[in-house]
């Protein structure tokens, strides 16, 4: 049963190792066909180099599995509950980009500093609130999709226009019209990711005391410039 969207799916996720995005088997990527109300979506625990179309699983919209010997990824139910509140998305992505995932540790939002950003995300890519005890001891994958449709409500912004949210102290989801361009945003907002860091680097160079210390010591070395590579006469 939808063969093709199987090995759609399959080639979605080999994306994300070839672009970067994950390391051994973290991430997954899903689509979903709307007409039947199926979900394809990466198999648990696989290694991407040994997966095959007939691993993709099939589940439905409350996560029953239609198809498929092996045990859907375990950010399913983040993946359906997506699906369920945005009628108009047609793929998700979930990976543990290095970039993205420092701002979701660092519980930041991604905002919007340059025109890379801007064309993809129509403003800050919203880090979520931190969860509660009862939500990480409960169904986590599931409470991890309720609190970003949550945040998107709350700041009033639409899924279509920001196709990405991170998950405080996990890591970075992303949507989109299906597969493949989840898997697209899922690049775009790893490079905003690093390009922020950058930018925010570079904007605050503030030396702090300890530095100026340092900095004064090198500035005023005895022998002068220089002298790190030989004796100055
Ligand atoms: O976020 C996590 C684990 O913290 C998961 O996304 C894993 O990175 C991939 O799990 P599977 O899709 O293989 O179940």
């Amino acid at each position: 049963m939808l063969e093709e969207l199987k090995q759609k799916v399959l080639e979605a996720n080999l994306l994300l190792p070839q672009h970067g995005l994950v390391t051994f088997t973290w991430g997954n990527v899903s689509e979903i066909d709307r007409e039947k109300e199926i979900v394809a979506i990466k198999p648990s625990g696989v290694e991407y180099s040994k997966m095959t179309a007939e691993d993709i699983v099939l589940v439905d919209l409350e996560g029953n599995i239609l198809e498929g010997e092996l045990r859907p990824s375990s950010d399913v139910d983040t993946h359906l509950e997506f699906y369920r509140n945005w009628p108009g998305i047609g793929g998700v992505v979930h990976t543990h980009s290095t970039w993205a995932t420092g701002f979701a540790q660092a519980g930041k939002d991604i905002i919007a500093l340059g025109t890379t950003q801007a064309d993809y995300f129509d403003g800050a890519i919203p880090c979520t609130r931190f969860m509660t005890d009862e939500e990480i001891k409960g169904s986590y994958e599931l409470e991890t999709g309720k609190v970003i449709v949550e945040e998107f409500q709350k700041r009033e912004i639409d899924p279509e226009r920001v196709p990405g949210a991170l998950v405080h102290s996990h890591g970075p989801f992303t949507w989109g019209s299906d597969g493949f361009n989840a898997v697209h945003n899922a690049v775009v907002l790893e490079e905003c990711a690093k390009m922020n860091a950058i930018a925010m680097l570079v904007k605050n160079p503030e030396i702090g005391s300890m530095q100026q210390t340092l900095l004064e010591k090198h500035f005023n070395r005895k022998h002068g410039p220089g002298a790190y590579y030989g004796q100055s006469k």
